[in-house]
């Protein structure tokens, strides 16, 4: 029997540690490495998410610093720590487990980047529809929208495979997808929307659905945003994109989107990969294309996260 590789996820956050509660609960060898943070030895600590419909799970949870981990030659990295600290990760891990699979888990557009420019072996990308949000210390909301995509951006369909096999339990599931960069730049149209919009009117992510006016704004953005794609030879229907925004406004109504997470916490903002990078690839294209509201969006949300600060 072949033994079964140990998860690391990276980024001990709102997303990192209902991901690492899951697997635990599952008895799947998992640890938390938290990468803000040096110098903290392994503890075990209870983790509790609560689910829909009043239920909630509570399982122990292995944690570290990456600062006190030594080199690992076999495992799966699963990152969930934040784009922003992507160059300072990027070179940590590096040095520690160059060996081993990674799966980016984060929003935005080109955030797996710094990995290939690392010479990570093996790279996939994973497309997040879901929700997580901090209560308190340990204590998470977690909501799934939907199965999560997992691609290849440098690897092989055989080992994405096995590693969605690992790391799906029934409260957050992955599937493979073929063409993960498309999903990418759906997913980040999307966020575009909900992560300038929602933290601007200061409103959970339910809004979409609830007010259509709202919703025609997101609209304008998902115009803007597609025309850039289209430019780039990924094209989309209107209808795909607005039923998946409306779909994750549903189904995550009275949570906070990422973005008003850290405004609201003084965190640094990923803005830069979503509003700010599609501005910047549609204004650096021949001719130009400039995706206005999507651009000034992302601007007055830069604003307002350094305004807090
Ligand atoms: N929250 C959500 O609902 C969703 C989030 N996502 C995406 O998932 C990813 C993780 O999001 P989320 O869990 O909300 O993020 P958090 O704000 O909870 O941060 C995740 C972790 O990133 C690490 N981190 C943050 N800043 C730094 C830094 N400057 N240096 C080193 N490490 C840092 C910290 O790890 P540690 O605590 O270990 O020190 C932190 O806990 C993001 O890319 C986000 O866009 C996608 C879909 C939904
Ligand atoms: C749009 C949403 C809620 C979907 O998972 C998200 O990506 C976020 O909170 O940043």
């Amino acid at each position: 029997m072949t033994a079964i590789p140990r998860i690391y996820v990276i980024g001990s956050g709102s997303m990192g540690m209902p991901l690492a509660a899951f697997l635990s609960a599952n008895d799947i060898q998992v640890i938390a490495v938290r990468t803000s943070v040096e110098g903290v030895s392994p503890t075990i600590e209870s983790v509790t998410v609560e689910l829909p419909a009043g239920k909630s799970l509570q399982a122990n949870v292995k944690m570290v610093s990456l600062s006190e981990i030594e080199c690992v030659d076999e495992g799966i990295l699963l990152l969930t720590a934040k784009a922003t600290a992507n160059k300072y990760i990027a070179d940590s891990l590096r040095t520690k487990f160059s060996k081993l699979p990674i799966v980016v888990m984060q929003n935005g557009i080109g955030v797996e980047q710094v990995y290939i420019d690392a010479g990570f072996p093996k790279i996939y990308r994973c497309v997040l529809y879901a929700t997580g949000q901090t209560i308190q210390k340990h204590h998470y909301r977690f909501r799934e929208v939907s199965e999560s995509p997992i691609g290849i951006v440098k690897g092989d369909p055989g080992e994405a495979q096995a590693i969605i096999d690992q790391i799906s339990t029934p409260t957050f599931r992955f599937r493979y997808v073929e063409s993960i960069e498309r999903e990418a730049w759906k997913k980040a149209i999307i966020n575009a929307a909900f992560n300038s919009i929602c933290p601007l009117i200061n409103v959970d992510n339910g809004i979409f659905h609830r007010d259509k006016h709202v919703a025609m704004i997101a609209e304008t953005i998902i115009d803007e945003a597609s025309s850039v794609a289209a430019k780039i030879g990924i094209r989309f229907q209107k209808r795909e994109l607005l039923d998946q925004l409306l779909l994750i406004s549903q189904r995550s109504d009275g949570q906070l989107i990422s973005t008003l997470q850290d405004i609201n916490n003084g965190r640094e903002t990923e803005i830069e990969f979503l509003n700010l990078e599609i501005a910047r690839i549609g204004n650096g294209m021949s001719p130009p294309i400039d995706p206005r509201v999507t651009r000034i969006l992302g601007e007055m949300i830069l604003a307002k996260s350094k305004s807090t600060i």
